[in-house]
């Protein structure tokens, strides 16, 4: 029996009289990289915005590691193991890359901003900080002031300080959009390794990625679970063809 970390069960959002997302149900396997993809509008956002419960479902369940988490709270499911990437401004430019790190790891083990520490007091973190850095490829940028960084190594960033809250099941927004193709080797790479020791569960429209890192691929369309598999069965089932041909 395969080991199910996250799972939905009919799973649906109605905004107004639309239904963005509609019984959708997935399983994600622990230590996978599990993708969600679809056309636009397809209600993948929608999706995962539901499954971090940074919005309610209408109806439906969502279990991680098999505890109803359908009305906890987001931060409390990151508590659990289950944490969401954020954005871009959930770092912050004026420090460098190590102290962002740094930050990102107290917050792990403290729960809150102490920034009156003495700076001796991090210094402990100094060397679980720069592993993460190297993880992602950043190493050799420590001392730099996160806003001196490209756009991808921003994100790169953003990686290494979610990863810093030591997550089980990791989930990505569109890990590599807005990236250039030099960005996104070392992106995929890290993903890659990421697989086993943690779950991955993305929604990504760069459909080579999708091919490269997938182990399972849940296709949404018109806020359904059109079809579901490794990327050789989806990408050759008629009805997704016809799906991203229709877009
Ligand atoms: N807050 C909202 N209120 C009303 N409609 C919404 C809201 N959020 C999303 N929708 C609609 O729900 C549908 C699914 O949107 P969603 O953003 O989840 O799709 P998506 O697959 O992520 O699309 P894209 O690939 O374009 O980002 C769309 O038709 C969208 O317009």
């Amino acid at each position: 029996m395969t080991d199910i970390i996250l799972q939905a069960r009919n799973l649906s959002k109605n905004f107004g009289g639309f239904k963005a997302v509609n019984e959708v149900s997935l399983d994600v396997a622990r230590g996978s990289v599990h993708a969600l993809i679809g056309p636009n509008g397809a209600g993948k956002t929608t999706t995962f915005n539901l499954l971090t419960r940074f919005l309610d479902a209408t109806s439906g369940t969502i279990r991680l590691d098999g505890k109803d988490i359908t009305r906890r709270h987001p931060a409390d499911v990151a508590m659990d193991g289950m944490v969401r990437s954020f954005q871009i401004s959930a770092t912050f430019p004026h420090l460098t890359l190590i102290e962002n790190v740094r930050i990102a790891l107290q917050r792990r083990e403290g729960g809150t901003f102490r920034f009156w520490r003495p700076i001796t007091r991090s210094e402990a973190l100094n060397d679980e900080a720069e592993q993460l850095l190297a993880d992602v490829g950043l190493a050799d940028r420590a001392g730099r002031l996160a806003s001196s960084l490209s756009y991808g190594r921003k994100r790169a960033l953003e990686i290494a300080t979610t990863l810093a809250l030591r997550p089980k099941l990791l989930l990505l927004d569109e890990p590599t959009s807005g990236m250039g193709i030099e960005d996104i080797a070392p992106i995929t790479a890290l993903i890659n390794r990421l697989r086993g020791p943690m779950t991955v569960l993305m929604v990504e429209h760069n459909l080579s990625v999708v091919a490269e890192l997938s182990d399972r691929i849940t296709v949404l369309s018109r806020g359904e679970v059109l079809a579901e598999g490794n990327y050789a069965e989806v990408s050759t089932d008629p009805d997704v063809t016809r799906a991203y041909m229709g877009e």
